[in-house]
């Protein structure tokens, strides 16, 4: 009984994940003119993509780094479209032996591009074969075991390599030395929020009118996904309890219920303020200290939560550790410690 119960959960998971999966492929930017914001890096790609179009050569390797959600995978599938070339897609945890990369590495046309997302999370070993195919379009594979182990030189097209990482810090440094080119992609502003909405709405068929679209725009995390996630939540609501239209009254009430507050900040970023705050003195506390008391994977906290939280300005990182800031004291309506700051002697 339990176990069919199990299933049918992972069934609807599944379905909505699905569903999720699809909606976000038709909301995907195919060409630079739809990728909205991230000018600085988008104005660099273009130069590069002419580049090594005129030139007809396999663009410089790319490594796009950046919070999830932020338009990575976006990015190189518009890459492959602008350059005119193929697209191969995998990920980190997905190539587990050797055999899988070679597989897939001599299946290259010349100048495509192989895009590897969690770039970090390959393993030492097939990292180390990525190399010499990174630099010299070259494999090198042993045949045979024992005394008639032989090693063979395989050559490859020139490609080029795209990796997606939410953190560079987390590659190793011979691996992030060989990407030639390396962007960083930053949080949305609203105005930007704001042109990705009514583009997702317009592909959705949702009612959104302006002030519905400042609204969500203001509380969407800097984060285009999260921005389209909250726009098909709100379409419920506009449906349901409205008049179809999502207006500015209709989102702010409606994001509140859904634990998104004035400023963006969900159920787990509050969460980690208020530990940091009443737990912890206001810091400084070790992140995996956070992470244990909030009951969240590290590894979230620091992809996901944190970025965010500095970026706001209601955290800050010390040597020792996390520490919450004026104004994370000023957004609980707490009195911040007068002088010092914790951890002084004074
Ligand atoms: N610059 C953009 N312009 C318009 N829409 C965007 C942009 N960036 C992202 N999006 C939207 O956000 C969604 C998520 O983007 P994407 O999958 O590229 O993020 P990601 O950085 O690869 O995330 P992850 O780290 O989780 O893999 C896309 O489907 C797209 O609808
Ligand atoms: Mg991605």
């Amino acid at each position: 009984m339990a176990k069919a119960k199990r299933k049918s959960d992972d069934t609807l998971n599944e379905e909505a994940l699905n569903d999720e999966v699809r909606v976000e492929a038709s909301l995907r930017p195919r060409s630079f003119d739809e990728y909205v914001g991230q000018s600085a890096v988008v104005e660099k790609l273009k130069v590069y993509v002419q580049a090594a179009r005129s030139r007809g050569e396999a663009l410089d390797h790319c490594l796009f780094s950046g919070p999830p959600g932020l338009g990575k995978t976006s990015l190189a599938y518009i890459m492959a479209n602008e350059l005119g070339v193929g697209i191969h897609v995998t990920s980190g945890p997905a190539l587990e032996r050797k055999g899988d990369l070679a597989g897939l590495l001599t299946n290259l046309n010349e100048r495509d591009i192989l895009f590897i997302d969690e770039v970090h999370r390959l393993n030492a070993a097939i990292e180390e074969y990525l190399y010499p195919a990174m630099e010299d379009f070259r494999l090198d594979i042993t045949i045979d075991t024992g005394p008639a182990a032989r090693a063979m030189k395989i050559d490859l097209p020139p490609f080029t390599l795209i990796g997606a990482t939410t953190r560079t810090g987390l590659l190793t440094s011979p691996l992030r030395d060989r990407f030639q080119i390396q962007e960083r992609l930053e949080y949305y502003e609203p105005k930007h929020l704001e042109l990705i909405l009514n583009r997702s709405a317009r592909i959705l068929g949702v009612k959104l009118d302006r002030e519905g679209s400042k609204e969500i725009s203001t509380r969407a995390r800097g984060t285009p996904r999260i921005a389209n996630r909250l726009l098909r939540r709100l379409r419920d609501f506009a449906q349901v309890e409205g008049d179809g239209t999502i207006t500015q009254e209709l989102a702010a009430q409606a994001l509140t219920r859904l634990g998104v507050d004035a400023s963006g900040l969900d159920a787990m970023d509050r969460k980690i303020l208020l530990t940091i705050l009443e737990k912890f003195g206001g810091g400084p506390v070790g992140v995996e200290t956070i992470a244990a008391a909030v009951g969240e994977q590290r590894d979230t906290i620091e992809d996901v939560y944190e970025p965010f939280l500095l970026q706001e300005g209601f955290l800050q990182r010390t040597p020792r550790g996390r520490t919450a800031t004026h104004h994370a004291y000023s957004y609980f309506n707490k009195k911040a410690p007068t002088s010092g700051g914790q951890g002084s002697l004074w």
